[in-house]
């Protein structure tokens, strides 16, 4: 007998719905982020598509993203931004990097931070402009370097002496300018989970911002360099403004030294890192956060704004269907054991991070329960979440919401499990925009020996 409880999570959510159900799309206020997933009599949509029906098509598990809330979301930057005389937004491929999503990005105009060749192969396959692509990250490669050198990117974020020396090095080989950000780390904490802090000393990421001034006047004197900024991204899904803003700061004191010592920097790149509502955070607005930054730099008008943002725009643009396999209810624990598993989304094994986990439609006849929702790998990490309350029976269909970022480019083939399918809705379209792996996927460029 499973046990009972009185109100379950998505019972809530639609008395919620059925307040402002007045249109058909109708945007889903999630505190900063307004996203396009809404139920409508008893049954979650993505835009105008039933999200039962995408799952009857194309299988489970599978994630799903919208067009519009992709759209939304970046426009938030973009227009805030453009508040200041001269911005761009280099989306962070990391979070979302199909190549759907990056041609629609690269389509509104973004710009793209990457962190690897293959990211920057993927920018460029999806019809994005070099030009416009920072690249982040603590070990470029020769090999990447010089493809990006060739390529004429933006900027190089360079994270270390030794990376500028690398730098220097393959750049004056092809006889090419490698125009370069020194990513600072400001030793600030960005009050987020300790795996994806990144602007404190202890942190891999960037070079001690007392350090820099020195770096800089090393830098200038390169022959195959051109200093043409900072850089700096303190943290992922920060939910204030003030760790951005104290960021900010030491910026501009490091910009105002650099003037003095006759290096004058072309843009700031205040990086990513704002956070999402997940469940109960209530992270600024990009036209909050940005409004600061930008008033800030009043004073700055000659200098290019860049933002990295990647969770921010793609969180809650996509959700994770699953199917209830079995359930399994127990004197401790009632399962739920479904057809996604952490291999699909590590989020929540990685981080003890929290997703929201709704019903497809509605079952009025199931009784409510609470819930671990636990999947097929054989880990005990392997959940989805945990005391979720729940009225369903095996063969439901769920969704995970917020799963648009760091969803599907973190997911892995363990337990040798073909990865899901992806799927884009725009409207009352729905285009799959990476098939679901074959078995043979699995051992693609495997081989056995013949003695
Ligand atoms: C250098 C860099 N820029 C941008 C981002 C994007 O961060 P977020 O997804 O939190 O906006 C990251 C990831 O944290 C990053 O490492
Ligand atoms: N993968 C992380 C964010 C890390 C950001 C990369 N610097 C997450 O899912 O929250």
């Amino acid at each position: 007998m499973v046990k009972k409880v009185r109100l379950p999570y998505h019972n809530r959510h639609l008395k919620w719905q059925n307040r402002s159900k007045t249109t058909l799309i109708q945007p889903n206020q999630r505190m900063n982020n307004v996203d396009h997933f809404n139920y409508q009599q008893n049954r979650l949509f993505a835009e105008l598509q039933p999200l039962s029906s995408i799952a009857a098509e194309f299988g489970t598990p599978c994630y799903v993203y919208s067009r519009a809330t992709i759209a939304q979301h970046y426009q938030a930057f973009a227009s805030a931004a453009s508040k200041h005389p001269h911005s761009l937004v280099c989306y962070a491929v990391k979070a979302n990097s199909n190549l759907a999503i990056l041609n629609l990005l690269a389509k509104l105009g973004s710009g793209f931070d990457i962190v690897s060749g293959g990211e920057l192969r993927r920018v460029i396959a999806a019809g994005g402009d070099a030009k416009k692509v920072v690249f982040s990250g603590v070990a470029k490669t020769e090999d990447e370097m010089r493809f990006a050198l060739e390529l004429g990117i933006k900027c190089f974020n360079v994270e270390s002496i030794a990376e500028l020396d690398r730098l220097q090095l393959v750049a004056s080989r092809i006889d090419k300018k490698a125009a370069i950000s020194i990513r600072v780390n400001p030793d600030i904490d960005a009050k987020t989970h300790p795996y994806i802090s990144t602007g404190l000393k202890a942190n891999k990421f960037g070079i001690d911002i007392l350090l820099a001034r020195d770096i800089y006047r090393k830098a200038a004197g390169y022959s195959h360099l051109e200093v043409v900024g900072v850089d700096c991204h303190i943290g992922s899904q920060l939910t204030e403004t003030q760790p951005f803003l104290d960021a900010l700061e030491k910026l501009l004191t490091l910009i105002d030294d650099l003037a003095a010592d006759g290096i004058a920097l072309k843009h700031i790149d205040i990086g990513g890192g704002l956070g999402v509502t997940y469940d109960k955070e209530t992270p600024p607005s990009p036209a909050d956060y940005l409004g600061k930054v930008v008033e800030r730099l009043k004073s700055y008008p000659q200098l290019e704004l860049i933002m990295e943002p990647g969770r921010a725009i793609m969180a809650n643009a996509g959700v994770l269907l699953t199917k209830v396999e079995f359930l399994k209810p127990g004197q401790e624990k009632n399962f739920a054991i479904v057809d996604a598993a952490m291999n699909d989304l590590i989020r929540p094994a990685l981080y003890s991070a929290w997703q929201a986990i709704v019903p497809l439609e509605i079952n009025s006849a199931a009784q409510p329960a609470l819930y671990d929702i636990v999947g097929p790998v054989c880990e005990t990490g392997d959940f989805l979440g945990k005391d979720r309350e729940l009225a369903i029976v095996q063969g439901d269909l769920l969704a995970v919401r917020s799963a648009g970022a760091y969803g599907f480019t973190m997911s892995s083939n363990y337990n040798s499990r073909p990865r899901a399918a992806e799927v884009l809705v725009d409207g009352e379209k729905v285009h799959l925009i990476r098939a679901r792996e074959q078995w043979q996927d699995l051992w693609r460029g495997e081989q056995v020996i013949t003695d």
